[in-house]
């Protein structure tokens, strides 16, 4: 008997609506639910503006929620008082996409990575937080003589491992990684990845990894989520997700990763995503990918899909894929196959 995987993060029916005047409200995260088990790696995708950063945020509790609720350890995110916080922010840490926009450019990289350490008096004296620096450093690919020098010494993807090694600073648990690759060369983007696979194997670390394609995510990620204007349409490993995607969202996503080699990547088929991403403000009713989905029904305008678990670990928000409803006669698209 296999044994079940602990959860180490719990998403329940996570909303973070934003007002925007005019009585209007920004559904920007409406109704994420998800787990991530102890020592995995969860890919968050979707395009940009479906929300992926502000559900990031606030999962690791630096926006409120609107409405549902986060548990890190069974304990509720957006419910802890001063202290409580302050003892799980040194185990939940992020890494952002813009390596140069995160770094302070006045301070030192020295400065930069003990900072966390000096806010959480973690060390006495100055000798051992060098110390715990240069390990730092060496653990994420640098070394020791990088740490008096400023930021825009580096380049793009030194620049990430520095803020990959302020992340490490505090001994976390849990990393999010908000695009951390998005910004560098393709020839980086690889050795970063290996980084944090080698970093997840040396310290037991878990990570929520959100992209905005499923290029890189896919390899590094062992089970992934898609989520498409505020929602999450599917869910399931990401062998799964890449064999036998269940939603033209996905399918679509797929369809977007470019392959090596160039009589496949001429003759195959690209399914092309129609239009916008609709606004957040006034999501379409029913299913919100309707309006670009090639195998809209009536249906798909009336009522909001399901979340079924279609196999084990495999759970998708589509019609196509309910029977109760693909079994209506009346339905005239039912013959559609995905
Ligand atoms: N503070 C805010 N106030 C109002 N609207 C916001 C705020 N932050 C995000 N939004 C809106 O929420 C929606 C989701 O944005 P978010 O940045 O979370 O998406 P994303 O998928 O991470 O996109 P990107 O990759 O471009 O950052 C967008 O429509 C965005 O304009």
């Amino acid at each position: 008997m296999t044994e079940s995987p602990s959860v180490l993060l719990s998403v329940k029916n996570l909303k973070r609506h934003f007002d925007v005047g005019k009585g209007k409200t920004l559904k920007a995260v409406d109704g994420l639910s998800f787990d991530v088990y102890k020592g995995e790696t969860f890919g968050l995708v979707g395009e940009s503006g479906c929300g992926k950063s502000t559900a990031g945020r606030t999962i690791l509790g630096l926006y409120n929620n609107t409405d549902g609720e986060v548990l890190f350890e069974g304990e509720n995110v957006h419910g802890m008082n001063d202290k409580e916080r302050q003892k799980f922010l040194k185990k939940m840490q992020m890494v952002f996409q813009d390596p140069y926009a995160s770094l302070n450019p006045r301070s030192t990289v020295f400065e930069i990575i003990a900072e966390p350490m000096e806010i959480h008096k973690m060390y006495s004296s100055k000798k051992e937080l060098r110390k715990r620096v240069h390990e730092l450093l060496e653990d994420v690919g640098l070394n020791r003589d990088h740490a008096n020098r400023y930021p825009h010494e580096f380049s793009g993807g030194q620049r990430q491992r520095i803020g990959i090694a302020r992340a490490l600073a505090l001994d976390p648990e849990f990393i999010i990684a908000d695009e951390p690759i998005s910004a560098l060369d393709v020839s980086v983007q690889a050795q970063v990845v290996m980084l944090f696979q080698r970093l997840q194997r040396e310290k037991g670390l878990t990570y929520l990894f959100i992209a905005h394609d499923l290029s890189m995510v896919k390899y590094i990620s062992d089970r992934i989520g898609v989520m498409y204007l505020g929602h999450l349409v599917e869910l399931t490993t990401s062998d799964q997700l890449y064999n036998k995607p269940l939603h033209p969202y996905t399918e679509a996503l797929l369809s977007a990763i470019p392959i090596p080699d160039p009589d496949i990547e001429e003759s195959r088929e690209r399914i092309l995503l129609e239009g916008e991403l609709p606004s957040p403000i006034e999501p379409p009713s029913g299913c919100v990918f309707r309006t670009r989905c090639a195998y809209a029904m009536d249906v798909c305008a009336e009522r909001k899909p399901q979340w079924l678990e279609k196999e084990e670990d495999h759970f998708v928000a589509c019609h196509l894929h309910d029977e109760t409803i693909m079994k209506d006669s009346r339905n005239p698209r039912k013959q559609v196959q995905v």
